[in-house]
């Protein structure tokens, strides 16, 4: 389990502080995947270096497993760094090292054996698909077989909580797919926590199970993922979500798209639904109850962990009281309703 309590961190002092991490609070239960997802610069980096202290916390306070990390110093935080697993965007492998010697590495600092290091590193090389490059040097690997070397050192000294700082980012999909899969994997056979900081909605979708959203060193939202794919609550939740499903008004609407209501204007509107409301069909009764016509310009189904999301754009054709209780009824049956502007009529 990780739980980090008030983290606050904060690079350099005076008018030159970067307040990179402000009161976090998050706990991830054992043997979960959690995702943190966030902007560029939001903090993400700095958060997922506070949990094994390669960044110490200006203030707060984290526990690994049971462990107050923020306590500890020396030999014994060195100590309790080998519980904790992490790989890395750009993989950190030694080039003058073959992948044995790779996976060795943490093993040979712990003080281990030969005997002990070899009966430990052939069956993660194998549990990690490599069993047959043993020998071979990191520049004769692909970016994914490199990342699974990475995996199999951190996993080396037997942590109880593996961390992922971007660890896909660098992979195209189709290697990015079979890495995540790995880590699944890894999580269930060896019940290991997983902390995974990343800018990939896919990403969170893929395997986590818990996602928290970072902005300017907040954690502004923290939910399941079934949960977070149907109804974020920020704003920036929302445009993650937008982003991921490309779901953006077409190009010729955009241009016609004014911010205000006008005398013969319709609104033109972003609908997100979930659970019981994708099957019902609402699109109809609102045309029958409240009297005005839908033109659907976009619409999409996907299926996120055992929920359906549905999301439309769609251009109410009524008088401003018929769009507004049509508006009101679609939320009145827990349809998020965002007004995305008013278009002219046309006819
Ligand atoms: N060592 C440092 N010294 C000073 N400022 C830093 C340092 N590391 C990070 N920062 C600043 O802290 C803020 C958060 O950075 P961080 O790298 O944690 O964000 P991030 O979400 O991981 O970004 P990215 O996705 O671009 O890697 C940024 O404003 C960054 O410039």
């Amino acid at each position: 389990m990780i739980e980090l309590s008030n983290v606050s961190k904060t690079y350099g002092s005076g008018d030159s502080a970067v307040h990179a991490l402000k009161d976090v609070d998050l706990r991830v239960p054992k043997g979960t995947i959690h995702g943190v997802i966030g902007l560029s610069g939001a903090g993400k980096s700095t958060l997922i270096r506070c949990v094994n202290l390669l960044e110490r916390p200006t203030q707060g306070s984290v526990m690994v497993d049971g462990q107050e990390m923020t306590r500890l110093n020396g030999s014994a935080l060195n100590q309790a760094r080998h519980r904790i697993g992490m790989i890395f965007q750009h993989f950190n492998l030694l080039t003058t090292r073959n992948v044995f010697d790779n996976v060795a590495l943490p093993l040979e600092l712990m003080g281990e054996k030969r005997s002990v290091i070899k009966d430990r590193v052939l069956p993660l090389l194998k549990m990690v698909g490599l069993a047959d490059k043993a020998q071979q040097y990191p520049a004769q690997l692909s970016g994914g077989q490199k990342q699974r070397v990475a995996i199999a050192r951190a996993l080396a000294s037997k942590p109880g909580v593996l961390l992922c700082d971007e660890a896909t980012s660098a992979l195209d999909p189709q290697t990015t797919g079979a890495i995540l899969e790995l880590l699944r994997d890894i999580n269930q056979q060896l019940g290991i926590t997983i902390l995974l900081i990343t800018h990939e909605m896919e990403v969170v979708k893929s395997i986590c199970h818990r996602v928290s959203l970072i902005s300017n060193g907040e954690l502004v939202e923290d939910a399941e993922v079934g949960e977070f794919f149907t109804a974020p609550t920020t704003q920036l939740g929302r445009e993650f979500l937008n982003d991921f499903l490309q779901l953006t008004p077409p190009k010729e609407l955009l241009e016609r798209l004014e911010g205000a209501p006008g005398p013969s204007t319709h609104p033109v509107v972003r609908l997100t639904f979930s659970g019981d409301a994708v099957s019902t069909p609402l699109i109809s009764r609102l045309a029958r109850d409240c009297n005005v016509d839908v033109s659907i310009l976009q619409a999409k189904v996907e299926s996120i962990q055992d929920r359906t999301l549905g999301l439309m754009i769609a251009e109410l054709l009524g008088s401003e009281t018929q769009t507004r209780e049509a508006m009101d009824y679609l939320q009145s049956h827990q349809l998020h309703v965002e007004v995305l502007g008013h278009v002219q009529r046309t006819s």
